[in-house]
């Protein structure tokens, strides 16, 4: 509550006006029944034309004034909700930007897109109908007991004893709806989950004629949504007629009773009219306040997980490790990690890089080839051993001075629907000689030349109209592009032709021979240039040193060779 508090602090001001600008309107709206009451009891008997336009012009500026003011207090409301929800949003993604990797994976990617999404709306919608029903709601209720009980206190007790059904219904339906709600939730979250698989994994589904399967595994989480919308729904339909049954009651009883009570000259007709608004007012008061409830528990419990991580502790903290003198660029010393903190995924792991060196790295899928691209990059913390660059080591290295240090390409790397020359660009403003410079190194200007708008020309989503080449030589011109101290490229070859390849890496050794460079491959045509080569096998080194080395020394090497290239060697 505290936190939610500290979000609308800024708009503390602009809420109290407009909450007291609903307090008016409010107020106007309880009035016109009384004077309506007023009127028919006492101004029409007088029948003084003067003073009925009077009070008629005085219910007109009530209702006009009424209107107004709600309708200015719930723009205001709609303001602020959006203005906090904003702020939400913005520190949500602005943290999620920080998480690191091992904190991502405990959150999972759905998991944080739908808190951005649907949590945020649930936030946004809590906060609006705080301020349009919660100030409301209460006056209207509380007023038009007090009003009600002030003008005819007898016909009070119809209102009186409808009361305790009035309190169970809501009670009921809200300890049901509640925990209904919150598990709709749960549903909603695993349907966005599936349809964003699906829509991302699109081509393979289609690819692999399993569009049929998704349809199904689809059509059985959405189902649970419906059939947990229906069990609220059901529950909540309840709510409504229910409350309408009590009202039509209420009516008839203050009907017969107010009937009984102007025959007997205790009452007035006028007043038994207005106390029949009244009962209306009071009735949907109680309804409003149910749903104010309902909303505010989701508000609050979407709240909740926003918080969740946006209070996350930052991990991977900047730790203060003296520098060692060390003659070469990269290091890694007996380092030993693991994802889950159970079994290590790399064991033992040590090699070093001079700079301007290249490491190759091979090894079977799920070897720990990409786990050691992660660990330099200090996605996450190795568990033991340490990893420096020049003799620093990287956990002393500031996130982003040890990010611009790196040109980078990933496996499924991304592209945005933007130009090329800005894809490549990455925000990072370079001149677009450097950009031109690069795409030519990375084999991508015969290509770009060829479009209409070259290097403007727009990709779309993840770059899908171009093809995987083309898409992965944009990506290595992005690495390229920056003049990167270490350059790092996770099976970055594997789209390209073996001509293109070879170019690549004599352009890489023409122009960037200070640049060390790690190349992680399927391809034993991509590393066996390299300086130095690690064979992974189950997140341990089970060979090292150059091709020709390993292909004496080195049997799991020796298999990939003669199984990719008939046992080539380099000369
Ligand atoms: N984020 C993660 N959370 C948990 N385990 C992971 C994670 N990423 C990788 N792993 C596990 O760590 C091991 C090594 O994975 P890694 O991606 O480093 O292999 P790889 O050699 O690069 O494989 P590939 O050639 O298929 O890309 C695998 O067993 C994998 O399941």
């Amino acid at each position: 509550m505290k936190r939610i508090i500290s979000y609308l602090k800024p708009y503390l001001p602009k809420m109290t006006i407009g909450l007291l600008i609903k307090f008016t309107g409010t107020i106007m709206d309880l009035l016109i029944p009384w004077i309506l009451a007023h009127m028919i009891d006492k101004v029409v008997p007088q029948k003084d034309i003067k003073l009925i336009i009077y009070w008629g012009l005085a219910m007109v500026f009530c209702a006009a004034l009424a209107i107004v003011a709600n309708i200015t207090a719930n723009r205001m409301a709609t303001r602020v909700a959006a203005e906090t929800t904003r702020k939400v949003r913005h520190d949500l993604f602005e943290k999620i930007t920080y998480l690191s990797c091992g904190q991502i994976d405990n959150y999972t990617v759905p998991s944080l897109v739908s808190r951005l999404t649907s949590d945020t709306y649930h936030v946004h919608r809590m906060i609006g109908m705080m301020q349009r029903l919660g100030v409301r709601a209460p006056i209207l209720l509380l007023g038009g007991i007090i009003v009600t009980i002030s003008i005819d206190p007898v016909l009070s007790l119809v209102l009186l004893g409808i009361q305790p059904f009035i309190f169970l219904t809501v009670f009921y339906v809200s300890k049901k709806g509640i925990p209904l709600y919150n598990k709709l939730q749960q549903s909603v979250d695993q349907m966005v989950r599936a349809l964003r698989e699906n829509i991302t994994g699109v081509r393979i589904i289609k690819a692999l004629a399993k569009t049929d399967y998704e349809k199904d595994r689809f059509a059985s989480v959405s189902s649970e949504v419906v059939k947990r919308e229906k069990k609220v729904g059901m529950t909540m339909a309840l709510t409504n007629p229910v409350m309408n049954l009590y009202l039509n009651y209420g009516l008839t009883g203050v009907i017969l009773m107010g009937a009984y009570r102007v025959n007997a000259g205790l009452s007035q007709p006028g007043v038994v009219i207005a106390f029949l608004t009244y009962f209306t007012i009071i009735l949907n008061a109680m309804l409003s306040i149910s749903r104010i409830f309902v909303l505010a528990s989701k508000g609050l419990a979407s709240f909740n997980r926003i918080i969740e991580v946006i209070d996350t502790p930052e991990d991977l903290t900047i730790e203060d490790i003296p520098p060692t003198p060390s003659a070469y660029h990269i290091e890694f010393k007996n380092v030993t990690f693991s994802y889950h903190k159970n079994q290590a995924n790399l064991r033992n792991i040590s090699f070093s890089l001079k700079k301007g060196e290249t490491l190759g790295i091979i090894g079977p899928t799920g070897s720990g080839k990409s786990s050691i691209l992660k660990l330099l990059l200090r996605f996450y913390d190795t568990d033991e051993g340490e990893i420096c660059i020049n003799g620093r080591n990287v956990k002393s290295i500031p996130r982003k001075e040890l990010h611009k240090m790196f040109g980078i390409v990933f496996q499924n790397d991304i592209l945005f629907a933007d130009s090329i020359a800005e894809n490549i660009d990455f925000g990072r403003g370079l001149p677009l000689e450097k950009i031109m410079f690069s795409t030519d190194l990375a084999q991508a200007g015969e290509f770009i030349d060829t479009l209409e708008a070259r290097w403007n020309h727009r990709l779309t989503n993840k770059g899908s109209n171009l093809s995987g080449g083309q898409k992965q030589r944009i990506l290595i011109s992005r690495a390229l592009a920056a003049n990167p101290e270490i350059l790092v490229l996770d099976d970055s070859s594997s789209a390209l032709d073996y001509k293109t390849d070879a170019q690549l890496r004599n352009s890489l050794n023409q122009h960037f021979e200070d640049t060390t460079t790690v190349i992680v491959a399927q391809r034993i045509s991509s590393i066996m240039h390299a300086r130095h080569i690690i064979v992974l096998e189950d997140g341990e080194i089970i060979g090292s040193g150059s091709h020709q080395e390993l292909m004496k020394n080195c049997k799991s090497y020796q298999e990939i060779s003669i199984s990719q290239m008939g046992g080539a060697s380099l000369d």
